[in-house]
């Protein structure tokens, strides 16, 4: 029997960029990676009023690009910070759209993802989808232990990207992806380090909310008495300390601009603070390495490196050269969630499997009751 032909728009907002991809079945047959200036960002007070700025970029590069919106056959963005809940393939709902625009789990760009979707797929009368979303929680209850009874470690990461490049790395080893324990780091505006034992992501650091190495715009884990001496000291306001280490922390912070490529050249021509900062970065992301295969007692396949980042040789030749060691190092770099979005909407639209429901019943419950 001959199969049935689906077009899909899929749509990732980042935090630095926003890539479109638009699929035959599995085949891509447009791809575009809109950059965003950090000042245009740094206009807009919240994500959510980044909205219609994002909206017409993309509507405006399908239109030069000569996409027929008409004949799409669903829309599928990448997942904000919803409750946290298990891997898949969602129907936007009303409850996840809510939860999206007031940023149930904080503010990120991919709280954009299944908002646009949504939007253009209503137009077109068609479905909207999101898959694997940073709130993907598979955390071990060992993890989830913050040493500070009133927070738990919260999984906030790149889920999609994290979940869908173990699995080719996987496939290269002729191997189920079940069947390793793999360390997992993908380098973008932010940066995660998943412990992949046997395909459940079992302990990776909260990518948004200062944990884990500085990013390209991220401050990561700060120290925590002086940063609450910050907060009292009456000199800034809550969102102004929050920017502080989400969207201008880490490169932006240190350096102005959240562009390796940039900060590469500065060091080109001798710029020994960009030469320092960035070494810190590799530095970071070594350590956090170092933590994750003790989580997995040093049993590993392999440390994969991914995101924008991993393109950057100087800065994966840093960190291999502290971990190498411990496990063979692979570069997969860029990501692979375009296809791994249209690859969850498929599987819904083929019947392969059925769209999960959004709501408070699918909801990971804290695994620690409080004890005052
Ligand atoms: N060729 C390259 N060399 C070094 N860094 C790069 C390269 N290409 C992209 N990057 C960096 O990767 C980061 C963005 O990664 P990306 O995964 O696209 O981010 P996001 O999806 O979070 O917006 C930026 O700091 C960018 O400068
Ligand atoms: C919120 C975790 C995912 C993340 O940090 O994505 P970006 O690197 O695209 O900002």
């Amino acid at each position: 029997m001959e199969q049935k032909e689906f077009r899909i728009l899929t749509i990732n907002p980042g935090s630095t960029s926003t890539k479109i991809g638009v699929f035959d079945n599995e085949h891509i047959i447009l791809e575009e990676t809109i950059r965003h200036d950090q000042d245009v960002l740094n206009k807009y007070e919240s994500i959510i009023d980044q909205y219609p700025f994002r909206k017409n970029m993309i509507l405006e590069t399908l239109d030069e690009k000569g996409i027929n919106l008409s004949k799409l056959s669903a829309v599928v963005g990448r997942g904000g910070l919803l409750r946290p809940i298990e891997g898949g393939t969602y129907s936007v709902n009303e409850v996840m759209l809510e939860d999206l625009r007031k940023g149930y789990a904080g503010q990120h760009a991919s709280n954009l993802g299944g908002i646009i979707a949504n939007e253009i797929a209503s137009q077109l009368n068609i479905d909207a989808y999101i898959v694997d979303p940073v709130v993907v929680d598979e955390l071990e209850p060992i993890a989830k232990i913050s040493g500070f009874a009133d927070f738990e470690r919260k999984s906030i990461f790149h889920a999609l990207n994290q979940k869908a490049v173990a699995r080719r790395v996987a496939e290269d080893f002729q191997k189920n992806y079940e069947d390793l324990n793999l360390i997992v780091v993908h380098m973008g505006g932010g940066i995660t380090v998943g412990v992949h034992r046997y395909g459940r992501v079992i302990d990776v650091n909260n990518g948004l909310h200062g944990e884990g190495p500085f990013s390209p715009e991220r401050a990561g884990t700060v120290p925590a008495g002086d940063l609450v001496a910050m907060c009292f000291s009456g000199e800034f306001f809550a969102d102004e300390i929050m920017k502080k280490i989400v969207g201008q922390g880490g490169l932006v912070g240190y350096l102005g601009t959240n562009d390796a490529v940039e900060v590469e050249n500065r060091i080109a021509k001798g710029d020994e603070t960009a030469e320092l900062v960035y070494d810190a970065m590799a530095y970071q992301v070594a350590k956090e390495i170092g933590a994750a295969s003790a989580v997995l007692a040093g049993k590993i396949d392999a440390i994969v490196l991914t995101g924008g980042l991993a393109y950057g040789k100087q800065f994966v030749k840093k960190i291999s050269d502290r971990v190498e060691w411990m496990a063979d190092v692979i570069v997969k770099p860029g990501e692979n969630e375009l296809q791994a979005l249209a690859e969850g909407a498929l599987r819904v639209l083929r019947n392969e499997e059925e769209a999960k429901e959004y709501g408070v019943s699918t909801e990971k419950q804290s695994i620690v009751s409080k004890t005052h």
